[in-house]
């Protein structure tokens, strides 16, 4: 695809063509703060120590307002081919972190896992993006050109629509909104409000969640002369589950750019884990590259303002568009169950199978 598209509820950044592209986030921030560009945009692998695929667009269009596609089109159907690893094998690893949990050895860590979907026709990662923005008009819709981050991502492109901001930025004023903590919504009302409710007052639940925040403060502390984490998390949901959000502010003392503090707070324990180099040594031993599944993906401009969200409930789709990789994950700890954390991430890979007419896996 040629561009890029963040469109969230009240602001939208969707530009064409590249007039420099970045492989690190280093070379990306000096192009800023060298004053030599105005605009970067593009996603933030999950791994740090992997390669990034940021630009300079060549036009930009910025608004107040989500983004409107012009002209719709279709998408074709598509199937589940493969599960990476199989639904018995992520409930293996399940098992074996819940142990690694109980000994002490880390106290949080997300496990995820990858569906490979077929098409016969290509899919258009605009249509798919424009498709999402319709079905999720309260998520942080995007399409991304993967491409600056090297051969094996040439024509790639990650689309999604992300419940999760990592990090905004408006002058001095910063601001999160982590999620961590989940539970399955009912089609009946009743039930659905109990679930949402019930998801409050679990201490497993409310355990994951206090991880992320807690990671959040001890980043931000140092940045901010104020910082309001709120003491208790607040519920929030996207079709298919419920999850515990913070939405925490703060003022910052120097002009840190939105880049810079995306790069500090990533990955966070809604990702990653706790402590965090242990949990990203787990997972690189466990998992399967998460490529930029579990990133960001955002803008910064000159001015340092800019917004960077988590690059969940999406999926990278090949050169040809011919394959998608729709991955999901959930934070695992000592209390954990295998089997809820297993059916945990096929409901929310329901919001790419969805929006690509695949069959669901719950
Ligand atoms: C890792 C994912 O979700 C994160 C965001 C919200 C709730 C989460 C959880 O309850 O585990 C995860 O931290 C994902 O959707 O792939």
């Amino acid at each position: 695809m040629d561009g890029f598209v963040l469109s969230r509820p009240d602001h939208s950044v969707v530009t064409r063509g590249v007039r420099r592209s970045f492989g690190s986030s280093d070379a990306a921030t000096h192009a800023l703060s060298a004053g030599t560009t105005k605009l970067i945009v593009g996603a933030l692998p999950f791994d740090p120590a992997a390669a990034t695929a940021l630009y300079e667009p060549a036009e930009a269009t910025i608004a107040s307002r989500p983004w409107q596609p012009r002209d719709p089109q279709t998408l074709p159907t598509t199937r589940v081919d493969r599960e990476i690893p199989s639904s018995s094998e992520h409930l293996r690893r399940v098992e074996k972190l819940i142990g690694r949990l109980r000994s002490g050895e880390i106290d949080k860590v997300v496990a995820a896992r990858t569906v490979e979907l077929r098409t016969q026709t290509p899919i258009s990662p605009t249509a798919l993006a424009a498709r999402m923005t319709a079905l999720n008009p309260v998520a942080n819709t995007f399409a991304v050109d993967l491409s600056a981050a090297g051969a094996e991502f040439e024509g790639h492109s990650l689309v999604g629509a992300t419940p999760e901001v990592l990090v905004s930025r408006r002058g001095r004023v910063v601001t999160c909104r982590p999620l961590a903590g989940t539970t399955k919504r009912s089609a009946d009302s009743e039930q659905d409000r109990e679930a949402g409710e019930s998801l409050l007052r679990s201490t497993k639940n409310l355990a994951e969640h206090a991880f992320v925040t807690a990671w959040i403060r001890e980043v931000l502390q140092p940045m901010c002369s104020d910082l309001s984490v709120p003491a208790t998390p607040e519920l929030t949901n996207t079709h298919e589950v419920w999850h515990l959000a913070s939405p925490i502010r703060g003022t910052l003392r120097n002009d840190t750019t939105a880049l810079d503090l995306a790069m500090a707070l990533h990955p966070t324990p809604a990702l990653c884990g706790t402590p965090t180099d242990a949990a990203l040594k787990v997972i690189r031993e466990t998992e399967e590259p998460r490529r930029f599944y579990g990133g960001a993906v955002g803008w910064c401009d000159d001015a340092g303002d800019g917004d960077w969200v988590v690059a969940i409930r999406c999926a990278e789709i090949s050169a040809d568009g011919l394959s998608a990789w729709a991955s999901a994950g959930g934070g695992i700890v000592a209390e954990s169950d295998p089997q809820d954390e297993l059916d945990e991430t096929s409901t929310k890979l329901r919001t790419l199978l969805t929006a690509l007419g695949a069959e669901t896996l719950d």
